[in-house]
């Protein structure tokens, strides 16, 4: 876990022109498996959009040590996500393998045997014919991690994968991340479930408008680190 695969230095984020996260100097070391934890409000998903690119730096400069294109997928909210396109499951997770095979073409039967492992492993198996308007939020949850399956990317990027999904999904996925660091991807996932980072996330970043902490979750999640950033944001976890 020695080489950073992303560097921030001195960065600022924002939108429109109002700073949402202010001087943040870490960096994510390759095959390292991260939380990304703070309050409402802390600038969470800010920080994962500005690693996609998806936003700018205001100040600073954030450093990708990997191919945007080739080699990153990125989960966003749910909220954030448009589903009501008329595609099927079986379609949705095709995508995955977009950037190896090209977008359109239709896919040959080792990617049709590879999607159908997918959806498989997330057990939506009798599920490919189906709209995805039609799933319930865990069963599109499940649909998009199949998808990133079939990404096989290094840098997994995950914006609360776990809200609005029920106990048994939430098991499944997070023992599907768990695979993904042991074949030794980086993974860094915005997360409100503290236990569950405390239990299986090695590393932490803890935000609050700025970085109040980064490093070992069961060294820097302490009451008075939480109660900061509380203080910080105003917000709640
Ligand atoms: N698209 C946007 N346009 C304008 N302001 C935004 C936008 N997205 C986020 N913000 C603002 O940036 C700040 C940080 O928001 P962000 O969504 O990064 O917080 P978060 O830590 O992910 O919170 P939550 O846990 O509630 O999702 C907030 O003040 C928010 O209002």
């Amino acid at each position: 876990m020695s080489i950073p695969i992303i560097e921030l230095e001195h960065v600022s984020l924002g939108w429109r022109g109002k700073t949402a996260l202010r001087d943040v100097s870490l960096q994510f070391h390759q095959g390292g498996l991260y939380a990304i934890v703070g309050p409402n409000g802390a600038g969470k998903s800010t920080l994962l959009k500005a690693l996609t690119t998806e936003i700018a730096p205001l100040q600073g400069q954030v450093r990708l040590g990997f191919n945007l294109q080739k080699d990153l997928a990125f989960l966003p909210q749910q909220a954030d996500m448009d589903r009501s396109f008329p595609i099927t499951v079986y379609d949705l997770v095709a995508m995955g393998a977009w950037p190896r095979i090209g977008a359109w073409r239709k896919v040959d039967s080792a990617e049709h045997k590879r999607i159908q492992h997918a959806l498989e492993k997330v057990g939506l198996s009798g599920f490919a014919a189906r709209r995805i308007h039609t799933l319930s939020g865990g069963q599109f949850q499940r649909a998009l991690f199949a998808r990133m399956i079939l990404q096989e990317a290094g840098v997994i990027l995950l914006d609360e994968p776990f809200a609005a999904v029920d106990s048994d999904t939430t098991q499944a996925l997070l023992a599907l991340i768990l695979e993904w660091h042991e074949q030794g991807r980086t993974v860094i996932a915005v997360l409100h479930e503290m236990e569950m980072v405390q239990k299986h996330f090695p590393q932490c970043v803890l935000l609050g408008g700025q970085l109040i902490a980064q490093g070992l979750s069961t060294e820097i999640l302490t009451p008075e680190n939480l109660h900061l950033a509380r203080h910080l944001c105003a917000g709640d976890f």
